[in-house]
């Protein structure tokens, strides 16, 4: 099987070529607006380069009542953190070429994590940057609904799964939602 690394190049290439291909863009699936609730925790992402944007699943939560968080780096060794943040509100440079919320904002504990994805596959598996920094995050916040966030074009038949590698409750590319019933 193809080891970790290598899919993460390949993948992130392929990415790379459909986001400058296609004008298409991820829009909120009627089985994920259902699942929210007025005051729930929902952790977004800023999208970076060909990422795919989360804007509308974001914007489709707040209009939910829900509250909005984004994740803090500090780098590659240390545990991301989930700030509150509201959408428009302002961002500073952080790693990675990563937008972030003002430091100062207070801790929270997410109820959502909107994810981005390098990979995916049918069984719900995903393939992340290789920091470990949402594998951690699945660890900490176990009970949270852990949705990843990617273009179709990011599946492959079958991710490499270490031991600590937490699968995902739902995928949502802009063709859909893939997601297991339990959660
Ligand atoms: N938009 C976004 N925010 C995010 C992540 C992410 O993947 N995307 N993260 C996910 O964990 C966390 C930040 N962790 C990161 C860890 C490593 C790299 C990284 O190695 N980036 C490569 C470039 C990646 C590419 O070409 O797509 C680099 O800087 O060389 C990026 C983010 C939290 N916030
Ligand atoms: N619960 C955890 N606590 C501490 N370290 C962890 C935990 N889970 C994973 N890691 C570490 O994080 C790294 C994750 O590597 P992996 O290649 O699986 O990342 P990934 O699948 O791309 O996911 P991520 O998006 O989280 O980076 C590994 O070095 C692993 O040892």
């Amino acid at each position: 099987m193809i080891d970790k690394p290598a899919l993460r190049a390949k993948l992130r290439a392929d990415r790379d070529l459909f986001a400058a291909q296609s004008s298409t863009a991820i829009v909120a699936p009627e089985a994920y607006v259902e699942r929210l609730k007025p005051g729930m925790i929902v952790a977004t992402y800023c999208a970076v380069g060909s990422e795919a944007d989360p804007t509308q699943l974001a914007a489709a939560a707040a209009a939910a009542g829900c509250r909005l968080a984004l994740p803090f780096v500090v780098d590659r060794a240390a545990p991301i953190r989930f700030l509150a943040w509201e959408l428009g509100a302002p961002l500073v440079a952080g790693p990675f070429s990563l937008r972030q919320p003002d430091p100062s904002s207070p801790e929270v504990v997410p109820d959502v994590i909107l994810t981005p994805l390098v990979g995916f596959d049918r069984r719900l598996d995903r393939l992340g940057q290789g920091a470990g920094h949402y594998d951690r995050a699945f660890a900490r916040y176990e009970s949270a609904w852990r949705v990843g966030v990617a273009w179709s074009v990011q599946e492959v038949p079958a991710i490499p799964a270490d031991i600590w590698d937490v699968p995902l409750h739902a995928i949502i590319t802009e063709e859909g939602m893939l997601w297991r019933e339990e959660k």
